[in-house]
């Protein structure tokens, strides 16, 4: 008998849970049987060979040909048994050992004592964010304001909180730059929109750095807690581009303008102490007491009455709505021209020769 759907998502979850990174090799596998076994045969069009990550990952899945998706289901499951031959041994420590469904490889989203944590999962490119990783997200969200928890948490893995849009997101959407900004503008627009309408209170856990978009939404949460290694940089000028996330408007209500402009037009780089101080951090903790304590302090939040902090949250929020949504539709207004300038293609291109000769 094939795998069940049960079997597939129980191997989906192992997966998050792997001690070791399995590797490229496998990593490609599993991508391309996951794709197969919920999608079907390919039916992407071929990146182009300088879309590296995305060719090799087109060339996996369109190798499995018309395997037919219980078969592509069959095999991941077959095949993650393989790398974690003990499954009994694969519990999350601490924050998040209860584990719903995981929207996509990078994105994971745990549910422990009234608590679901979305956390930014790829480490290994410092938790950039991906095309997917914004879809997923906006899933983990509108999941998480619907489930039973009280409070909301977005934290990173690994030594960064995030590094903000992938800038390589470009070259993986095939088709004409302008109708590929234009479909960016639309996506940035429904992600921002989830962060200003997020029902419950959010609280972000920054672990480590936090650039671009992942730093101008935090805006946008209601609490901030920074490890006192985390900093903050929007370097948007360096790469021809303007604010997003409603920072054009958080920032300088929260900061002022003149720090506002410091972050968001000259790219100055804050430390979370500075931040802390500037409004955009709730509160700074020493890095090797920054899990416990965090984490203490929200399990005890989270046992308030969940009506009172969704009802109080929205109070606090009611007022602003509008004016958010209107920053956010002309942030991206402005966005989608920018990412068809040539300051943004040169700056762009800059970042990648930048880790050509690395
Ligand atoms: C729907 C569309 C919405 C768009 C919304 C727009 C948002 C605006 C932004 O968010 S702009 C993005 C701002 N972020 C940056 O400019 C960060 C760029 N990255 C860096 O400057 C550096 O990588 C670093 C400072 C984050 C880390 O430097 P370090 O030297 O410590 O490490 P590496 O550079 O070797 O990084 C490790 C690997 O991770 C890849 N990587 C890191 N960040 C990004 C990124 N933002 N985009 C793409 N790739 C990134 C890096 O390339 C390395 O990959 P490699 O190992 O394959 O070389």
């Amino acid at each position: 008998m094939g795998a069940s759907q049960k079997d597939f998502e129980n191997a989906m979850n192992q997966v998050k849970l792997l001690k070791e990174d399995p590797g490229n090799d496998a990593k490609l596998k599993l991508y391309a049987l996951y794709k197969q076994a919920t999608e079907g045969p390919c039916n992407v069009p071929e990146p182009g060979v300088l879309n590296s990550i995305s060719k090799a990952k087109w060339d996996a899945w369109n190798a499995l040909g018309s395997l037919p998706k219980e078969a592509a289901r069959q095999d991941y499951v077959e095949f993650v048994s393989s790398l974690s031959p003990s499954p009994k041994s694969c519990s999350l420590e601490g924050p998040g050992a209860n584990r719903s469904l995981p929207e996509s490889e990078d994105i994971v989203v745990t549910t422990e004592e009234n608590i679901t944590t979305i956390m930014f999962n790829r480490p290994t490119k410092k938790n950039a964010l991906t095309n997917e990783m914004y879809q997923d997200i906006m899933l983990a969200m509108k999941a998480a304001s619907k489930d039973n928890s009280t409070i909301t948490v977005f934290t990173g893995s690994g030594d960064y909180y995030s590094s903000g849009n992938d800038l390589t997101n470009f070259m993986k959407i095939s088709g004409d730059l302008k109708q590929v900004a234009k479909e960016s503008s639309i996506t940035l627009r429904k992600f921002v929109d989830s962060f200003i309408d997020f029902p419950k209170p959010l609280v972000a856990v920054v672990n480590g750095p936090a650039m671009g978009i992942a730093a101008t939404v935090l805006g946008l949460f209601d609490a901030v807690y920074a490890s006192n290694r985390a900093t903050f940089h929007t370097p948007f000028s360096g790469l021809g581009l303007t604010p997003e996330g409603c920072s054009s408007y958080t920032f300088p209500k929260i900061m002022g303008r003149a720090k506002a402009t410091e972050m968001l037009i000259f790219g100055k780089k804050i430390t979370a102490t500075e931040a802390c101080a500037q409004g955009l951090v709730t509160e700074v903790f020493p890095d090797d007491s920054f899990q416990k304590e965090v984490w203490a302090r929200l399990k005890a939040y989270a046992k308030n009455p969940p009506n009172a902090m969704r009802i109080g949250k929205q109070l606090i929020r009611s007022t602003e709505k509008e004016n958010l949504h209107a920053v956010n539709a002309e942030e991206c207004r402005v966005l989608q021209e920018r990412w068809v300038s040539e300051e943004c293609m040169n700056g762009i291109q800059n970042f990648l020769s930048r880790k050509a000769k690395l």
